[in-house]
């Protein structure tokens, strides 16, 4: 698992750490590990020597990590230029450095660049990037290096003009090949589109590990997890003790929806699966090992439901939510079932001691919260989860999992091409498998959409992509993630 801590949070380890330490150390090992993992990229491309490095260099202790760098490059016969954006607000000492090494400050934006660092602003950044600083960022792609390719932009700490602590990109900002980070990473590295926007990330120990005291704000799972953590069937194992996933989904209208969540649920890790609804035919004829009925009450026994993809939203849609609701066991809601919870209509429904895990896309969001989750995706998923009492699953690119006492994971996987009809059905029954077999809720989110992530890019190989596909993939991800 790897983890990130907000900025104040990051700010209070390193003020104790440099409490103990003398001044500048840690801008001298972030600044070391920095020109380290540039030389190395420079290496790829033709060596250090003769490179033209740029620095961007704002007015911060993120432009002095940048000069510093810089220095350190030009003593290996780098030719290092530093765009200051606010001359009169540099980093002294580290401009003294760069120009004993031999270093130069630029006034404009050269043409040609190996490699670009991008030390405008980091952690200390406020609101979208300003004018000067937005019009450079605007104007990196244009640079060429010496093997005519596009320069290579290494991002310091963070690439500039991302939100750091949500992850959101309000305005211009760098995009980076490569982030290279100090002491520990942040939410911006892991959450919405800032994490497309950081490339690789590469992150360079400066001590901070043993002081960060904070819970992390954002936790992301890996893929040793998920492999310690799925179950898998033992000698006295048998359909039962493995778990059995009931499925609420599907109707006559939405018969697709059904199979799609069956699919998902027959790749996740139960001995069984139930359908209960309208599709029952369709469900068995295209899944013969599922256990089928029409209704939830007369669905026999299981350990987890799965309420609402293409369930619809009328009459008979609400009495099968309140008949799974009304269980003492783990349930999942997601497409119709959150629609029907709009309107308060099941708030007493909701009041149970059970795990209830809920999976909306933003516009389900929207209608249940009352607003789209907005630029803080994870602290919008955070709070519906208190208000709900449920663990939330937010969906998108980096899905969202938050549970209701604040605890965030952002799922690494996937891929644009999930973003087609059916392929929210495949992770609903994927996801209640790992419930009915038991897993608690916070986990089955993750590990569902982690798995999910990765079936998806799996199709994405073969072309475009649609929910079935993703299903289908479901399998070899899990023998090549579980061996
Ligand atoms: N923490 C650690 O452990 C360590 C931290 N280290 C490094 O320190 C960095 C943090 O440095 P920091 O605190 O000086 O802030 P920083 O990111 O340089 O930005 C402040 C400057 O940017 C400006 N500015 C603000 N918003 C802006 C915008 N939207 N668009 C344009 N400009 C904007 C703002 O200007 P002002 O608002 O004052 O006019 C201010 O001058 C951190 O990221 C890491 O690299 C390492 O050296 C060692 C360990
Ligand atoms: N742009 C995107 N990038 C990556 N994944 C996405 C993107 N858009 C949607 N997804 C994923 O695709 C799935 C879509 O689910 P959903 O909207 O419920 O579809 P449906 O209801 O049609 O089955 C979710 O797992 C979501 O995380």
């Amino acid at each position: 698992m790897r983890r990130a801590w907000r900025v104040t949070d990051v700010r209070a380890a390193e003020k104790t750490l440099m409490a103990t330490l003398p001044e500048g150390t840690l801008m001298q090992r972030a600044a070391a590990g920095l020109a380290r993992r540039c030389a190395l990229l420079l290496e790829e491309t033709g060596g250090v020597y003769g490179a033209r490095v740029l620095l961007l260099v704002g007015s911060g202790d993120n432009g002095g990590d940048t000069l510093y760098a810089g220095a350190a490059l030009a003593r290996r016969g780098a030719q290092v230029r530093a765009l200051l954006l606010t001359p009169e607000r540099v980093h002294l000492a580290g401009l003294a450095a760069l120009r004993q090494a031999g270093g130069f400050t630029t006034g404009d934006l050269p043409t040609r660049a190996d490699l670009i660092l991008d030390g405008i602003v980091g952690i200390g950044s406020r609101g979208g990037l300003r004018s000067q600083a937005a019009a450079i960022a605007r104007g990196l792609g244009a640079l060429r290096g010496r093997t005519g390719e596009r320069a290579l932009v290494v991002a310091v700490d963070v690439p500039s003009g991302v939100a750091v602590d949500t992850g959101d990109v309000p305005g211009e900002a760098v995009t980076a090949d490569v982030t290279v980070t100090f002491g520990c990473l942040k939410p911006a590295h892991v959450l919405g589109p800032a994490a497309v926007r950081c490339g690789h990330v590469d992150l360079v120990d400066i001590g901070l590990g043993p002081v960060l005291q904070a819970d992390p704000a954002v936790r992301v799972p890996e893929a040793a997890d998920i492999a310690a953590w799925w179950p898998r069937p033992g000698a006295t194992s048998d359909k039962y003790t493995r778990g059995v996933v009931g499925l609420a989904t599907g109707s006559v209208k939405y018969p697709g929806a059904a199979l799609l969540s069956a699919a998902g649920a027959l790749a996740g890790p139960t001995g069984m699966v139930r359908y209960a609804g309208s599709a029952h035919y369709d469900v068995v004829r295209a899944h013969p090992t599922v256990v089928a009925s029409r209704k939830v009450a007369d669905a026999g026994r299981v350990q987890a439901w799965v309420c609402g993809s293409g369930l619809g939203t009328g009459d008979e849609a609400r009495t099968e939510l309140r008949s799974v609701l009304a269980t003492s066991l783990p349930v999942l809601l997601d497409a119709d079932a959150i629609t029907l919870l709009v309107g308060g209509e099941h708030a007493e429904d909701l009041r149970r001691d059970a795990p209830l895990v809920i999976t909306p896309h933003d516009g389900e969001f929207k209608r249940l919260a009352g607003e789209a989750p907005g630029a803080d995706r994870a602290g919008a998923a955070a709070r519906l989860a208190a208000w709900t009492n449920a663990v939330v699953l937010l969906k998108g690119d980096r899905t969202i999992v938050a549970t209701p006492a604040g605890e965030i994971w952002a799922n690494p996987t996937g891929s644009p091409e999930l973003a087609t009809a059916g392929t929210g059905d495949v992770l609903a029954g994927l996801l209640g498998s790992l419930l009915a077999a038991g897993l608690p809720a916070v986990r089955a989110a993750v590990m569902a959409a982690y798995v999910h992530g990765l079936a998806g890019r799996r199709a994405a190989v073969d072309g475009p992509v649609t929910g079935s596909d993703v299903a289908s993939a479901l399998r070899p991800v899990l023998v090549d993630l579980l061996g």
